[in-house]
């Protein structure tokens, strides 16, 4: 069974401002709740391409998705490569070769079944061999990073991508333990995690593991390398009125989302002193919320997931 309660379902999709024969991208296929509410709203003409790396999601979608025929298409890729995936879903090229589609819908992270799932090796309630692909054919495991990777690196993610003050600490830890022994299973590495942690400070902030898990989880699947990727290649897919949602779960992601937006907002950058510009540089977005958009009680209240998502929506500029 695939349990996963869409966050900010409504938002995200009406930010997209449906055209019932447009084309639409969900990169964040998952339990396929955002798809549906898309696809419900499509007529004659319209189309949505569903991506992701995870099998399991492919085949929930796949099932929740068939009353819509084959006004749906699902790809096996990383988001990573949209592009080449629209591509070859025969999606119509602009003038320069670019596929041009009406909307594209993120929903970060992981989804509740790759979490809930021990055999997936991405949590640290249940002991299993350590995994925590989405992609459960690609290369990188969490068993191959903790146990390969230079303390120097593990410090790094562990800090930044979990913002862990104990990152040293707890990179030495399972360093000295991996020159023993490999650290095979999440219940080995939470015990570890737990070790470089003082005691006093284990017991503030959730689970000690908590942060740690979740470094690791975005080191071994390069979330954020490919969310770069997939907001660079996605913009330009974009038709001009075509809008873009995004919906992260942690600061990194949604600076990366601001960043790349407001880079596609900025328009000349000319000395003021110029009396005509000379850069040529236009807005190619524009922001539809001021704001991010952030879950309401009543949401939150049913989903505790929510917590920290954010909801920033763009329009591309003609
Ligand atoms: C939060 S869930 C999406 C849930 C979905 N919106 C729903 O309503 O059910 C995120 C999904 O995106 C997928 N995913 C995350 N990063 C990806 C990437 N780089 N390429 C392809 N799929 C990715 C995950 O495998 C997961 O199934």
């Amino acid at each position: 069974m695939f349990h996963h309660i869409t966050v900010l379902k409504e938002e995200a999709v009406e930010g997209l401002a449906i055209k019932p024969d447009g084309i639409y991208v969900d990169c964040t296929l998952g339990g396929a709740g955002h798809s549906e509410r898309i696809a419900a709203q499509l007529g004659d003409g319209g189309r949505l391409i569903g991506l992701d790396q995870d099998d399991a999601a492919l085949a929930f979608a796949g099932e929740k998705l068939s009353p819509y025929g084959d006004k749906v298409t699902l790809v096996k890729t990383n988001f990573r490569y949209i592009r080449q995936a629209l591509e070859k879903a025969g999606v119509p090229l602009s003038a320069e070769g670019v596929p041009q589609v009406d909307g594209i819908l993120l929903d970060l992270g992981v989804s509740s079944p790759q979490l809930d799932d021990a055999d997936r090796g991405f949590s640290y309630h249940q002991d299993a061999e350590l995994d925590m692909r989405m992609d459960q054919t690609a290369p990188l495991t969490a068993r191959k990073l903790v146990n390969e990777w230079p303390e120097a690196e593990l410090t790094r993610i562990l800090f930044e991508y979990g913002e862990e003050k104990f990152a040293r600490r707890i990179a030495s830890v399972i360093v000295k333990a991996r020159e023993k022994a490999p650290v095979e299973t999440t219940g080995q590495l939470a015990e570890l995690i737990k070790e470089g942690i003082p005691a006093a400070a284990r017991r503030t902030g959730g689970h000690p593991a908590k942060r740690s898990f979740q470094a690791i989880r975005i080191a071994v699947n390069d979330e954020l390398g490919a969310l770069e990727d997939v907001l660079e290649q996605g913009i330009e897919c974009l038709k001009p009125g075509g809008r873009i949602s995004v919906i992260t779960f942690h600061s990194l992601e949604d600076r990366i989302v601001k960043q790349a937006f407001a880079g596609h907002i900025e328009s000349c950058t000319c000395p003021p002193d110029f009396p005509i510009c000379v850069c040529g540089r236009k807005s190619t977005l524009r922001l539809v919320n001021r704001k991010p958009i952030v879950p309401g009680d009543n949401e939150l209240e049913v989903n505790q997931r929510a917590r920290s998502s954010k909801l920033r929506i763009a329009e591309k500029l003609g």
